[in-house]
């Protein structure tokens, strides 16, 4: 990217000079912005290219094949009128639509020498990176704590759009849940996921905060048959049965909103919910277990990723094979079984989860564990009543403890001239 040229036009309030900057974007869509041999595309595989095309039916980031990187986070609208919200919406459009295709917020236009720039400049020179930007809205931006209607919108709130419910063992931090609206950055340079979510959060002065953030790395989930499947921190092959790109027929089935789904929700036909859960792991407990017992745990035998009833990585587990004891082969608690949709009604999700690690504690021990995020036809159905299985009877559950949640709802894809959340609120 290439930071905007300085001269000296007229200066007006901060708010409205990032709004104006973010927005210029559109007029601009022809700078070019410093960026290297590049192709855009529309299709789902990803294969040979740096960038994903912004507009579609559906918003970029889900079955896009899951990038290297993640920078998460959500926010609180402090803007009281519906006004106020539609122009962050709008500049929020405008500048997703320039960052993901590897341009500078504001598209290069010169903003006066004595104002803040239109971009802040840490990407410039960057590719793409494939940097795709997801926006969902959380319940609270449809009612406040008092169920108060906050901006003309409560009657258009989809039914299983709820704060998720406490699950078992929950341990859960306010100040890492919930928010009125999130936006999921991925891409293949920590750089530009950074980039993006500060100039949006940068955009958003004045309207809303950010209330959380968390930054993921190795993708544990594959969401494309092109993909070679991840390890997480306990370190099993993450991400072999999920939902993948390639199965558009399952991906309809459980990802996205139909159009007769909710009937006081049309508006998000096309769209999706996403499930974020911070979830640490107890490395340290977990580096202190034989082999034996974290593949009795996981289901899975940790070097190839096969279920421990036979075959290789992607052979269906054999739920009803037992072994000379008599004991199934993939324990009646272990997390695979728990997990598997022949246990769960028939429901899958698309996982697109990270993993991360913040430091650690004054005992030495690693802040350190998985970012789940899921995207889901209807939480209600496929999310809930799997999460309160897991939490109840899964033997992982031991090292791992839950610290973050939030639902949201996510739009369908901005189509060339429209805005984030257009479907809603006009
Ligand atoms: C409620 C949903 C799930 C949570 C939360 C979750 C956390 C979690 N998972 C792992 C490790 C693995 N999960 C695997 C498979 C798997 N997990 C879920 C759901 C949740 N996981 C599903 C639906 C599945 C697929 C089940 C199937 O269809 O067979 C695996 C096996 C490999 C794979 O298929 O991806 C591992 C390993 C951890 C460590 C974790 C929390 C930190
Ligand atoms: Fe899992």
């Amino acid at each position: 990217m290439t930071e905007p040229s300085a001269t000296p036009p007229p200066v007006s309030r901060r708010r409205l000079l990032g709004y104006a900057g973010a927005g210029a974007a559109v007029g601009a869509a022809g700078f070019a912005g410093g960026i290297g041999a590049a192709r855009a595309t529309d299709g789902p595989h990803g294969e040979g290219v740096d960038r994903y095309a912004f507009h579609g039916t559906h918003q970029a980031g889900i079955v896009t094949p899951a990038q290297d990187r993640l920078h998460f986070a959500a926010f609180d609208v402090t803007a009281t009128s519906r006004a106020e919200l539609l122009l962050l919406l709008k500049a929020w459009t405008a500048a997703a639509a320039a960052m993901t295709q590897g341009r500078p917020v504001g598209g290069g236009v010169p903003l006066p020498y004595d104002a803040p720039p239109g971009d802040t400049g840490e990407a410039a020179g960057l590719p793409p990176g494939r940097l795709t930007l997801t926006f969902g809205f959380g319940p609270s931006l449809f009612r406040d704590a008092d169920g108060k209607d906050r901006f003309g919108i409560a009657d258009r709130q989809p039914a299983a759009l709820r704060r998720l419910p406490h699950f078992p063992a929950d341990a859960l931090q306010e100040q890492r849940s919930d928010g009125d609206l999130c936006v999921q950055a991925c891409a293949d340079d920590p750089q530009v996921a950074v980039h993006a979510i500060r100039n949006l959060s940068r955009i958003a002065f004045g309207s809303a905060a950010l209330r959380w953030s968390q930054l993921g790395f190795g993708r544990t989930s594959s969401t494309s048959t092109s993909q070679a499947t991840p390890r997480n921190l306990f370190g099993f092959k993450d991400g072999t049965a999920n939902l993948k790109a390639e199965e558009p027929k399952a991906v309809d089935e459980h990802v996205w909103v139909g159009q007769g789904d909710d009937d006081g929700a049309a508006w998000l036909a096309d769209g999706s919910f996403l499930v974020a859960r911070r979830i640490n792991m107890m490395i340290e407990t977990w580096d202190r277990t034989s082999l034996r017992e974290q593949e009795t745990l996981v289901g899975r035998d940790r070097h190839v990723g096969a279920p421990l009833s036979g075959g290789t990585e992607f052979t269906e587990p054999d739920l009803s094979l037992k072994g000379n004891d008599g004991q199934p082969l993939v324990a009646m608690s272990s997390h695979v079984r728990l997990a598997h949709p022949t246990q769960n009604n028939g429901v899958r999700m698309l996982r697109r989860g990270y993993n991360f690690t913040d430091g650690n504690d004054d005992l030495g021990r690693l802040d350190a564990g998985l970012f789940f995020i899921a995207y889901v036809r209807d939480p209600a159905t496929q999310y809930i009543p799997m999460q309160t299985r897991l939490s109840r009877d899964d033997g992982l559950m031991e090292y791992l403890r839950h610290t973050g949640s939030g639902l949201f709802a996510v739009p369908p894809g901005v189509r060339k001239g429209g805005f984030l959340g257009d479907t809603l609120l006009t």
